[in-house]
């Protein structure tokens, strides 16, 4: 039988991803409170992200990631001139010595696994198991790095776990924005190649490339069958950050994949679609937005740092994103939500040659 990717869940299944990323709120507030003495650091007087960060040993990506979780906690502010400084709350029960500090409680937790593997990586800036002794970073490939990616049986059991959220949203993305006048859809780092493969479903005269590493590839083209697009789903191995963008696309996708990577990555990997793009043609970054402001919203900034534990990205805003569609020259437009505080960004190539959406 034919399995179907075209029909949305009947719940919503994003409480259970918050609950899920609950831990990262303690192991965030922990780091700072105990190993980190952020709460001491500001309580000499306001300071600039970078010198907090010079004081803390971070670079910038974990320091983005904390403060803009303590941000989310209601624990920092933002002074006039930029500086990071103590909320009140944070004044009144993190100061370490103050009347009513409860920093010695939360230090409780200083030494449980979670949140000593978390101040592991705010120091290292590397992600879990990238190390020679360990198994391989989950998700992310590039030359220099150990991927778990590369190996079948870890290739494989990622890609079905990602499977789970992909195969809640794929159906609502594919329901709210059409691609009944694209003619081929590039999925980069597709994994199971489901976002594809809804869209392909509604779309009888749409053809999709899977761009990604031939272990995850297996898992896509297995999917494309049972789901009976093979004809139309083209499963490509490649590494997208030094192989040729394939030709002929109208649109491009790349879902849950800017998250993944570092900024100067996100850039390249955007730079490199825009030039592959004809004219008319879309960029879809289908993501996570945290505010502009970076400072929440909540469930973002913790899954903002499950993201920066397992990889080398973090959550980025639409603003951040926008900043980057305009550099590659691209045109944004609005985010269309979709599920699990998903939201899908477009942004057009200029000129009208062929009309995708
Ligand atoms: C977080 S998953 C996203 C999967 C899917 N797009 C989704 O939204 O669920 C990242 C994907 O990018 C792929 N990937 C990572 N580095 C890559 C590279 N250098 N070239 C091609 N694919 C890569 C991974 O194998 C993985 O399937």
């Amino acid at each position: 039988m034919v399995r179907a990717a075209t029909e949305s869940p009947r719940l919503d299944p994003t409480p259970i991803f918050e609950l899920f990323r609950g831990n990262h709120a303690t192991e965030l507030l922990t780091a700072a409170v105990a190993h980190l003495g952020l709460f001491d650091h500001l309580a000499r007087g306001p300071l600039s992200p970078g010198a907090l960060g010079a004081a803390m040993g971070l670079a910038d990506r974990p320091l983005t990631v904390l403060v803009t979780a303590l941000r989310a906690f209601g624990l920092l502010d933002l002074d006039a001139n930029g500086r990071l400084d103590l909320s009140e709350l944070a004044r009144g029960h993190l100061v370490p010595g103050g009347e009513f500090d409860v920093s010695g409680y939360i230090g409780l937790a200083a030494d449980s696994p979670g949140v000593l593997e978390m101040v592991e990586r705010l120091r290292t800036n590397r992600p879990a198991g990238d190390a020679d002794d360990e198994p391989g970073a989950a998700f992310i490939y590039r030359e220099g790095i150990e991927s778990a990616m590369e190996r079948e049986a870890s290739a494989r059991h990622l890609t079905l776990a990602l499977a789970g959220r992909a195969k809640n949203v794929a159906p609502v993305l594919a329901g709210r924005l059409s691609l009944a006048k694209a003619h081929r859809l590039l999925d980069i780092g597709g994994g199971t190649g489901i976002y594809s493969i809804a869209w392909l479903q509604r779309h009888p005269a749409l053809r999709a490339i899977v761009w990604d590493r031939p272990e995850v590839l297996k898992v896509a083209h297995e999917m494309a069958e049972s789901h009976g697009v093979a004809d139309r789903l083209e499963c490509l191995a490649g590494d997208m950050f030094h192989d040729p963008v394939p030709e002929g696309v109208d649109v491009i996708l790349l879902s849950n994949i800017l998250h993944d990577w570092d900024v100067a990555e996100c850039r390249a990997l955007i730079g490199r679609c825009a030039s592959a793009l004809p004219p008319g043609g879309q960029l879809l970054i289908h993501d996570v937005f945290l505010n502009d402001t970076l400072d929440g919203p909540l469930p973002i900034a913790l899954y903002s740092a499950a993201l920066f534990r397992l990889t080398e990205g973090r959550a980025y805003s639409a603003a951040e994103y926008r900043g980057w569609l305009i550099e590659a020259g691209l045109e944004p437009g609005e985010i269309t939500p979709t599920l699990v505080h998903c939201g899908v960004l477009p942004g057009v190539k200029p000129g009208t040659t062929r009309q995708t959406l």
